[in-house]
């Protein structure tokens, strides 16, 4: 304690205290990496909505950063300064379990604009120390800023990293341990996917979520469903079809432009006159049956190639967005049927995979949605 507050007098430094009680039992993610390479950048544009041309005006960070996000599921992200070794600090020995005792993954950026060679080189010595008390920590590279770059050049650089990083460890004789790497801006969506992939390691059961949308996919003739964090446009899962960057970036534009509208106008009522023709043929129903679900739901038809996109609230953090094949309108009472039995099934899943602690016990499984075939 006395070393904390000493340190926390002379070098500004905020020293985590393992004590603090909101910071246990959540999974966390360390932004680490070299001064200016982009760290607070990537926190505020993601998890904050910072546009990212106002990130030039961020200022360094002198104390480590940490952020609580009450999402569906509760996460910290930590942002470290990076003027500080933890591994090699003359003036303090840092608490290394309450560092990285709970961590989900250690997220190390990497300016592919600058020189990064001692970059490279500050990460083989991080993954050398974790590797002996904690083998099991994921380690994600974000080669970063790789917005100003060509295609083949950023592919060179991610090789080099790659080779340097791979060749060091085995040197060191140690193999295979845990580390991916991302291409990465915050100029684009590319940071959003990126996330996506280091969240989605972190859910227990994810392939029960994949192969929940995998089914509604093929049951409804849908080309890609997503399930979206909506305040920070992760996706969490997705359905086994090949990853396609195009439908991310439409979909989780659809997902902004939803909020938005959502957030100036609220619901609406509809008038008798609308109402009333909505439940005339071919649906033949209430509309309050129709819409499957209170919060928010819509759909679109891109004019391009006429394929609708469909977005439907999970909870107050999930939704559900995917894109259908060319015709699919004829057949919407059926797909917002099965749409509501995956999203009753969504539900459930998040709840049987919450801590026990805030749950209680949980009795019986998963309901296997009861799809109807289109
Ligand atoms: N071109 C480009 N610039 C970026 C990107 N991400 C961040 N930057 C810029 O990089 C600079 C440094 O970003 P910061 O987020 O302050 O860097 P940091 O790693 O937190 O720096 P320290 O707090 O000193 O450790 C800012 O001017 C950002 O605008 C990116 O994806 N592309």
């Amino acid at each position: 304690m006395e070393n904390r507050q000493r340190l926390q007098k002379k070098d500004g430094v905020k020293v985590p205290d393992p004590t603090t009680p909101q910071t246990k039992g959540r999974p966390r993610l360390l932004l680490m990496g070299q001064r200016r390479s982009g760290k607070s950048s990537i926190s505020s544009v993601v998890f904050h909505k910072l546009p990212p041309s106002e990130t030039l005006f961020l200022e360094s960070t002198a104390r480590i950063q940490k952020d609580s996000l009450n999402s569906f599921m509760e996460f910290q992200v930590w942002d470290f300064p990076g003027q500080i070794d933890i591994f090699d600090n003359p003036n303090f020995t840092f608490d290394m379990d309450a560092i990285f005792g709970e961590i989900g993954a250690l997220i190390w950026v990497i300016d592919a604009q600058d020189d990064y060679l001692e970059a490279v080189a500050r990460l083989n010595a991080t993954i050398l120390h974790l590797h002996r008390s904690y083998p099991h920590i994921n380690i994600e590279v974000f080669i970063h800023k790789v917005d100003g770059l060509s295609d083949d050049y950023r592919l060179d650089i991610q090789r080099d990293v790659t080779i340097r990083i791979q060749d060091e460890l085995s040197d060191q004789g140690v193999e295979n341990a845990p580390v991916n790497f991302h291409l990465t801006s915050i100029y684009n969506h590319s940071i959003f996917e990126a996330f996506s992939k280091v969240i989605q390691k972190l859910i227990p059961r994810l392939g029960q979520l994949e192969a929940m949308l995998t089914n509604l996919c093929r049951t409804c003739r849908f080309e890609k469903a997503y399930l979206f964090d909506v305040n920070t446009k992760i996706y969490i899962a997705t359905d086994n079809t090949p990853e396609d960057m195009a439908s991310y970036e439409i979909c989780s534009d659809y997902v902004d432009v939803i909020i938005d509208f959502t957030e100036v106008y609220g619901s609406w009522p509809r008038s008798d006159q609308w109402r009333d023709r909505l439940e005339a043929e071919p649906w033949t129903q209430q509309l309050d049956d129709q819409v499957a679900c209170e919060w928010a739901e819509s759909g679109m038809v891109l004019a391009d190639a006429r394929r609708p996109i469909m977005l439907r609230e999970v909870d107050r953090f999930l939704a559900l967005v995917a894109i259908m094949k060319e015709g699919s309108y004829d057949k919407m009472p059926q797909i917002n049927m099965n749409v509501d039995v995956v999203v009753k099934g969504l539900i459930e899943f998040f709840e049987i995979t919450k801590p026990k602690d805030v749950v209680g016990t949980v009795q019986g499984g998963l309901v296997s949605p009861g799809l109807v075939q289109g």
